[in-house]
């Protein structure tokens, strides 16, 4: 199977290389140039995918990472007399550098803020190099000294050409590592949504100036080839016009495809070529191609034979009946294990200790000075009306919500303004009440979010230890799909959330959580829109988890659900702890009832019903 589909990729690869190397052979010099200009375009386009379309970073300061790339090239060895190479290098070095800076305001703004204060600096880079006398204002820098690669002159196209294309395939090698390793899937995720990767364990605002680094890496190699290509710059070269033809290369090839912005970039520069005489309408007719792509085909040229599997895909599952998505049964493992935690008694390790914590948002008090101590392997209910603060509680506890007042100390350690990544990686987990999985990753590559708990500064590793990244990635998939296996979700690794069933999709969000090898777990309405079964199948699940000594604290509507499986539980009205207690004394407090007025005789009902239950042996 694996060795059908190493052949399948591999062998098209191979008569794409090796057409490429003959290339030269079969056509005139001129297209021979325009293909030079379309690799430096296409390692551009390459660049903007990887921040654009797999970081969602908006990105439109591009090509100015290509000029900033090719003007310190020529200025250094105009000027400076310095030799080409390291010309080169200090250009990709000093794009790096202002990417980082361009990507500043990413921390703050995102989406279409980012790209007008992106496309701000790139106008405010062409009207500086139109006004600096260093960069030849606007007539540029002419007579770039041609680049010799280990005595070979590169100043011939055709030389230049093998050259360029070894530099391109570097180029999609390491863009097509980074995608499909731990980078690549942390930047995927932040850009679906980033506040569920922060909770995976993601330091989102790093990863947003990676993904800058990666234009700037991508631009300022793209920069020193044009320099040694054209071997003049010109602002004309760096202008808006051509950041354009960058967004239509980007976005009619497949901004999230590899291939795509390459088969863009390189078909664009064609036709241009094609079109030097009809320049105006030609600018028109690539916006008119970027809007009806934009609405009609966002995935562009690359996601036409994804759509046409998804169509052929929804067809043959309507006419099958059996499914084929369903998820396997949950199969207990843990509570009757020997070595099963007991639940906690008074003495157990306090995980969780809140304190007086106080949220408002503009004068609301949604916590209005909430306390709680949760013990090791607890089972804690937190139950209260709509819009009693549990939610936001949970905010607070996972790090999404600084409190306005009020002290957290999870595991012993203070966390009160903990973020939310580092409370991940020591050890709270969370669901969300609206399901969050990562809509752009596979059933697998969500629960390898979980099982990923490196830092940072890990990604290193890129550039000085790349065998270990792919080794340790290994290891994370073999790890998911262990954890897959446990819940019943390995028959559906390769599917993407939106295949599954909404109970199955539940279960991926508890799977993710538990990868992430929590001491805390915060379940946000786990059991919303389950049938009868699969609420049984989550009692046991949580069962399990506690019994790996985890602590969890659920928030439930279900109260059949928090009566039979809780150990303690908290009510929450108004943004106030109003009962906390077992789960039969907090039923039958008269407050709780009143909390729920309206609702009262419903909740007083249920909540007997459901201590009948339990006292009947249903329960725990
Ligand atoms: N980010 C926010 N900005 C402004 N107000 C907010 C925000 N988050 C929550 N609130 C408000 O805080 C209050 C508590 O909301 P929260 O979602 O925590 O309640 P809840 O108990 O979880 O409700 P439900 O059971 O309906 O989910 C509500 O009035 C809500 O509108």
């Amino acid at each position: 199977m694996m060795l059908k589909k190493t052949a399948a990729i591999g062998l098209p690869l191979l008569v794409l290389f090796v057409l490429s190397l003959i290339f030269p052979y079969l056509v005139d010099p001129y297209t021979i140039h325009v293909s030079n200009v379309a690799m430096v375009f296409g390692l551009l386009a390459i660049g903007l995918f990887l921040s654009m379309g797999i970081a969602g970073q908006f990105d439109l300061a591009q090509v100015a990472f290509l000029g900033v790339g090719a003007y310190t090239a020529a200025i250094l060895t105009l000027h400076l007399g310095w030799n080409f190479w390291l010309a080169a290098l200090a250009g990709v070095v000093i794009s790096i550098i202002v990417s980082l800076f361009v990507g500043i305001p990413a921390l703050r703004v995102q989406s279409h803020y980012l790209a007008i204060v992106t496309l701000g600096l790139s106008l405010a880079f062409t009207s500086l190099v139109i006004n600096l006398p260093i960069t030849g204002q606007a007539e540029g820098l002419s007579g770039i000294p041609s680049p010799v690669f280990f005595g070979v002159d590169l100043a011939d196209d055709y030389l230049f050409y093998y050259f360029g294309l070894a530099i391109l395939i570097l180029g999609i090698a390491f863009a097509a590592f980074i995608v499909h390793t731990r980078l690549g899937r942390r930047m995927r995720a932040m850009r679906d949504d980033h506040l569920a990767a922060a909770a995976m364990g993601t330091r989102v605002p790093v990863l947003r100036m990676i993904a800058f680094a990666f234009g700037g890496l991508y631009g300022g190699v793209a920069g020193g080839l044009y320099a040694g290509l054209i071997r003049f710059v010109a602002p004309e070269s760096f202008s808006l016009a051509n950041m354009f033809l960058l967004l239509a290369m980007v976005i009619i090839g497949g901004r999230h495809s590899l291939p795509g912005v390459v088969i863009g970039a390189v078909g664009l520069i064609f036709v241009r070529s094609w079109l030097a005489d009809f320049s105006i309408y030609a600018q028109l007719g690539y916006g008119a191609l970027v809007v009806i792509f934009v609405v009609f085909l966002p995935t562009g040229i690359a996601g036409i034979p994804a759509r046409l599997h998804q169509l052929w895909k929804s067809r043959r599952r309507a006419s099958d009946t059996a499914g084929g998505m369903a998820v396997a049964p949950y199969v207990s493992y843990a509570v009757d294990a020997p070595d099963a935690v007991a639940p906690p008694h008074d003495d157990a390790p306090v995980v969780l200790q809140a304190t007086d914590v106080v949220k408002s948002f503009k004068g609301l008090k949604a916590l209005a000075g909430v306390s709680l101590t949760v013990r090791r392997a607890e089972i804690r209910g937190l139950v209260g009306p709509n819009g009693s603060g549990k939610t936001t509680l949970f905010n607070v506890l996972s790090g999404i919500h600084p409190p306005t007042s009020g002290t957290v100390e999870v595991l012993g350690t203070r966390s009160t303004t903990t973020p939310s990544y580092r409370l991940s990686l020591r050890g709270v987990a969370r669901t969300f009440q609206n399901l969050r999985l990562f809509s752009l990753l596979s059933v697998r590559e969500n629960v390898m979010m979980g099982v990923d708990r490196t830092k940072s500064r890990w990604s290193w590793r890129y550039i000085i230890r790349p065998i270990s990244v792919l080794r340790a990635d290994g290891r994370m998939r073999r790890e998911a799909d262990e954890i897959l296996e446990r819940y019943g979700l390995l028959s559906l690794a390769d599917a993407v959330p939106s295949e599954l069933s909404y109970g199955a999709q539940r279960r991926v969000e508890i799977a993710r959580a538990m990868a992430t090898k929590p001491k805390l777990l915060l379940l946000d309405e786990p059991a919303a829109g389950l049938n009868g079964d699969e609420v049984n199948q989550l009692k046991a699940i949580v069962n399990d988890i506690r019994a790996t000594g985890v602590t969890v604290i659920i928030i439930e509507h279900n109260m059949g659900l928090v009566m039979s499986m809780c150990d303690r539980v908290t009510v929450l009205s108004t943004g106030k702890v109003i009962a906390d207690g077992l789960p039969e004394d907090v039923g039958q407090s008269p407050e709780v009832i009143e909390a729920y007025l309206g609702d009262d005789a419903k909740l007083e009902k249920e909540m007997l019903d459901a201590t009948n239950d339990q006292t009947e042996g249903t329960g725990r």
